[in-house]
């Protein structure tokens, strides 16, 4: 537990120097384009302080004929859900400095889930924010595609996986596409 609140530490400052350094942008990889089909429900997500952002991969998915949705978070203890996002649609502050779709429509199942984190390693092992959001909903929609979202920075040696934890499919850096 120690070493991953450590960890989080280090990959946050580790994030925060990378953009600093330089602004970067994700291209979206062909392998995803491939994987994105008119009404698929893709999930994505506004990112936070340095956290890689998704925009261009949710163009892409919008080009395709996909839905976004955005997850929308109450607390630390109760399970996100993911609501609708429909193009220049309204957000909200939500709570850890998030934007959010405001909580009165209808939850969606994603098919696809552009998944933030802190850290990951080449086995598709990730790291998160501690709440275990992304593990409840992996545990929830198991057969949606998790695709990790991050700057190549963020990639350490590796990750011991706890037994709840569902590993990636691929993950989509500034860099590559990384995938099994
Ligand atoms: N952009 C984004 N949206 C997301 C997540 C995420 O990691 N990134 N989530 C992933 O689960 C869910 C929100 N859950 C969260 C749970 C805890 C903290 C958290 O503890 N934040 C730290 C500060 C982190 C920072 O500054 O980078 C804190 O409040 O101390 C944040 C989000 C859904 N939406
Ligand atoms: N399917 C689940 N149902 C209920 N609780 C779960 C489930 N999966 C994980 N959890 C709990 O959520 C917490 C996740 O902690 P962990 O340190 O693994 O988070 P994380 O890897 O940063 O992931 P996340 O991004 O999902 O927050 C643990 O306390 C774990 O017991």
């Amino acid at each position: 537990m120690t070493d991953k609140k450590q960890l989080r530490a280090e990959m946050r400052r580790a994030r925060e120097a990378f953009v600093a350094a330089a602004p970067r942008a994700l291209a979206v990889p062909a392998a995803l384009r491939a994987m994105f089909r008119a009404d698929m429900i893709v999930a994505a997500y506004v990112p936070i302080g340095s956290e890689a952002d998704p925009a261009p991969l949710v163009a892409a998915a919008r080009v395709a004929g996909c839905r976004v949705a955005l997850p929308h978070v109450v607390d630390r203890q109760t399970a996100l859900t993911f609501l609708p996002w429909d193009e220049n649609a309204a957000l909200v502050d939500g709570p850890f400095r998030l934007r959010q779709p405001a909580g009165d429509a209808c939850p969606i199942a994603p098919e696809l889930v552009l998944t933030p984190l802190i850290a990951f390693d080449r086995a598709l092992n990730r790291v998160g924010q501690g709440a275990g959001h992304y593990d409840r909903a992996f545990a929830q929609y198991p057969h949606a595609k998790r695709i990790g979202v991050a700057w190549s920075v963020q990639e350490v040696a590796r990750i011991d996986a706890d037994p709840w934890d569902a590993p990636l499919d691929a993950i989509v850096t500034e860099q590559e596409w990384i995938t099994r």
